[in-house]
């Protein structure tokens, strides 16, 4: 791989890993100057770019360490909810607060209640006791499901942005910027015909249309390749650098240590700080 090719895949992956670009750019030309100076390939040297960029984004331990501690008022408190379908109890006084500025992860087996919690802090679904507090404006993100089958992506934002105030016209650049930061241009299909993982991204983009003050995101990076994955994380520190409240149910726990409060269904759940 000729340098130049490298180190531009280099730039973008350490974007990708929420490495800030004062940073970036120190070890890009570091790089740059290794390369020159010892005329070893790339990939010899470092490896592939995304592997280095995950190294450099973990020794400086992420963007998560970085904005920890900035906290903002309470923008989500969840109080003793209970819930129970027929004779099953599947949620027994669970408790979660979210501060603005802070990204909480909802985690458990399948089937501990992560979805049921999440449609009730929304309020898409009642709880059978306990309080729900929300302190600003809600973009919510469906495992699946959420889009209409016969309408295009712009007509998805208009739709939505018009729920929230939006002129047609910023409702529908707003998207498309949104998108873009995904790695995905709409293009004239209806949602029908859009991928899985490109539903997603169509789900997550409404979620954050308007600049919601509160993210309630239920796994929405299922169908997502390696790339927008981590584009989506991207996503996630952004809305929490710019103070918003973040909340996001996974099954994976390899970002845990990047988020500020972690609620474990599985253990009952009393929303603790990671
Ligand atoms: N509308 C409903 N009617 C009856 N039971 C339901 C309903 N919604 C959810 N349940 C049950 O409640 C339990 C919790 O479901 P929920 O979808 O909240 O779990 P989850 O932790 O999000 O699961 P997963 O990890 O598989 O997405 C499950 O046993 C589910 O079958």
């Amino acid at each position: 791989m000729r340098y130049e090719i490298w180190l531009a895949a280099l730039t973008d992956e350490l974007r990708r890993h929420g490495v800030g670009p004062d940073l970036a750019g120190h070890v890009v030309a570091e790089a740059a100057a290794h390369l020159r100076d010892s005329g070893e390939p790339p990939l010899r040297a470092f490896g592939p770019p995304s592997a280095y960029a995950a190294a450099v984004a973990d020794s400086i331990g992420g963007p998560a360490q970085r904005a920890r501690g900035v906290v903002g008022p309470v923008r989500l408190r969840a109080v003793d909810i209970t819930k129970g379908y027929g004779r099953r109890t599947v949620l027994s006084g669970v408790s979660l607060t979210v501060h603005a500025g802070q990204v909480a992860a909802i985690v458990g087996a399948n089937g501990s209640g992560k979805s049921t919690f999440l449609r009730i802090c929304a309020g898409l679904t009642g709880a059978d006791g306990g309080q729900v507090e929300l302190h600003g404006t809600v973009g919510y993100c469906p495992q699946a499901g959420g889009t209409a089958d016969f309408l295009r992506a712009d007509e998805h934002f208009a739709l939505v942005g018009a729920g929230r105030g939006m002129p047609r016209g910023a409702a529908v650049r707003a998207g498309g910027r949104q998108a873009s930061a995904l790695d995905w241009t709409p293009g004239g299909e209806q949602a029908r015909q859009l991928s899985g993982g490109t539903r997603q991204k169509l789900n997550l983009v409404l979620a954050g249309l308007g600049d919601p003050d509160i993210l309630l995101l239920d796994e929405p990076y299922q169908g997502f390749d390696r790339g927008t994955y981590l584009d989506f994380w991207h996503e996630v520190w952004q809305w929490r650098d710019r103070g918003r409240a973040v909340v996001v149910v996974t099954h994976l726990l390899n970002q845990l240590d990047r988020v500020d409060v972690v609620l474990d269904l599985s253990a009952g759940g009393a929303g603790v700080a990671a």
